[in-house]
């Protein structure tokens, strides 16, 4: 239906033509069927400047190089395995110790804050194989992860901005702009400084074993010996570019899924008895009385999955997408857009669409999920109406990583703790290009009592 879209001006004065839709035949449209017509465009690029020449602000001929080589890397079952092993190391020597010292303090702490530092080492560390420490007990500054959360904070008032305003802030080096700039440099230090203790790896010194050393293990280190990738600016810009991948949208998923667990007792029961043929097998698992769960066991959960794509329909980690019009063009709705006008398409409110999803559109209930006549299935949603992880030739390429480490985690914590939410806090989303908490997620934890 036309109530789907609807189009509208920038400020006055502007000129911006903006379009905004969510309506699913329009989205096939831009994503799939003429999506030539419907590029990310310039203003993208020059909006995420920090990563300039990564695959996540390319367009047309030039994406479709980096695009082909990052599916080949993602596809090599070594990495994956290794990504894999990373992420069940880290709940075992990072994630739970740090969580059980949580859960005998009994002290509330920003769950948010925790899984954007879990992640963040995490996802550095499937990166290049060094690990920044975010998560080491005397808990560092955060200032390099807070300058992420800038750069996805003052991407969104770009994106609300014509063009030369926001230039205008930059050169004036004022406001939001100010911040960024201050962003940009802390970033540009912590990429420079991890490059240098990778090579140090590399060059055989004492640090790291073996296995630290083989190139193809890390996502980044075939960039490394590529010569594609020689220069620092388009490095680091790749660094970045994968660091907010895997980053930005696990970190900020996490959250909203405890969130919705801490309230609903009735979910997290069902996914406690899905774990347990697994659990019983594990009662000497080798770490004392925690349990944890390898992302091959994990993979066959079909409820599991089903809270993890319910969560990603109502809080998707990227809630709206940008694209430029290149020509004139109807769409299926019959609206009308013009050369150069912005259409925004938005996620968020896909996953809330009476059309798409029936009348109980706001509840949550991971049932929706799982086919009818065998609930040991998970139904088949087509990518234009369940937007999470985009749509069309640049459908999200760690989809099924992604999947794996959050399975994993979730898996872990829900088994060995009771997550409870601290009573009194607002929780709503930021005003940013991630549906990140505004004030964070303060929450308790118990250790529970295991039952063998
Ligand atoms: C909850 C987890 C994730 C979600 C919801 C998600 C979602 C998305 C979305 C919506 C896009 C399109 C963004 C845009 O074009 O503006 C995207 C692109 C991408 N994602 Fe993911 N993603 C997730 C995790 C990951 C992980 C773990 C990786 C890497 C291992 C990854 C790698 C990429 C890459 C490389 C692109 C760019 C693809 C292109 O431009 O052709 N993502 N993802």
């Amino acid at each position: 239906g036309s109530g789907l879209s609807f189009r509208a001006h920038g400020p006055p004065g502007t000129g911006m033509r903006l379009f905004f839709t969510c309506d699913p035949e329009n989205v096939r449209h831009i994503f799939t069927t003429n999506c030539a017509n419907y590029p990310k465009g310039p203003e993208f690029a020059a909006i995420f400047d920090i990563m300039d020449g990564a695959l996540f602000t390319l367009d047309g001929e030039p994406w479709r190089r980096p695009r082909a080589k990052i599916q080949s890397v993602l596809s090599s079952p070594r990495l994956v395995a290794r990504m894999a092993a990373c992420c069940r190391d880290m709940l075992e020597n990072s994630l739970l110790p740090r969580f059980a010292d949580m859960a005998r303090a009994e002290t509330p702490f920003d769950m948010q804050e925790l899984m954007a530092r879990f992640m963040f080492d995490m996802t550095a560390t499937t990166l290049i194989g060094v690990d920044p420490g975010l998560m080491s007990s005397d808990m560092p500054s955060m200032d390099v992860s807070d300058a992420m959360d800038t750069v996805m904070e003052v991407g969104f008032v770009r994106h609300m901005m014509p063009a030369y305003c926001w230039k205008a802030m930059r050169w004036l080096n004022v406001g939001p702009e100010r911040k960024l700039a201050e962003a940009h440099a802390v970033l540009r230090r912590f990429v420079a400084d991890l490059m240098e203790r990778r090579k140090l790896i590399d060059a055989g010194g004492h640090v790291g074993n073996d296995e630290d050393r083989d190139n193809m293990l890390y996502i980044l280190c075939s960039y490394m010996s590529d010569p594609d990738y020689a220069g620092d600016d388009l490095f680091r810009a790749t660094f970045l570019g994968f660091m907010l991948a895997g980053r930005d949208t696990i970190a900020t998923t996490l959250p909203w899924i405890f969130y919705i667990l801490a309230e609903r007792p009735d979910i997290v029961s069902i996914i406690r008895n899905e774990l347990l043929p697994i659990a019983s097998c594990k009662v000497d698992s080798g770490c004392g009385p925690m349990v944890i769960f390898e992302p091959e066991e994990t993979k066959p959960l079909v409820y599991l999955g089903a809270v993890l794509y319910e969560t990603l329909r109502l809080y998707p980690p990227g809630p709206f997408v940008r694209k430029t019009v290149v020509d004139d063009d109807t769409m299926p709705s019959g609206h009308v857009v013009h050369a150069g006008d912005t259409i925004i398409v938005s996620f968020h409110s896909m996953g809330r669409m009476e059309e798409v999803w029936g009348k109980d559109v706001l509840d949550y209930n991971p049932d929706r999920w799982l086919l009818e006549d065998s609930g040991n299935k998970l139904r088949y949603v087509p990518s234009h109406k369940f937007l999470a992880f985009n749509s069309g030739p640049r459908i999200c390429p760690g989809k099924d990583i992604a999947v794996m480490q959050m399975k994993t985690i979730v898996a872990t914590v829900v088994w060995n703790f009771d997550v409870e939410v601290v009573e009194g806090q607002t929780i709503q989303p930021k005003s940013s290009c991630l549906l990140q908490m505004k004030n964070g997620l303060w929450m308790k934890l118990r250790k529970r009592e295991m039952q063998h």
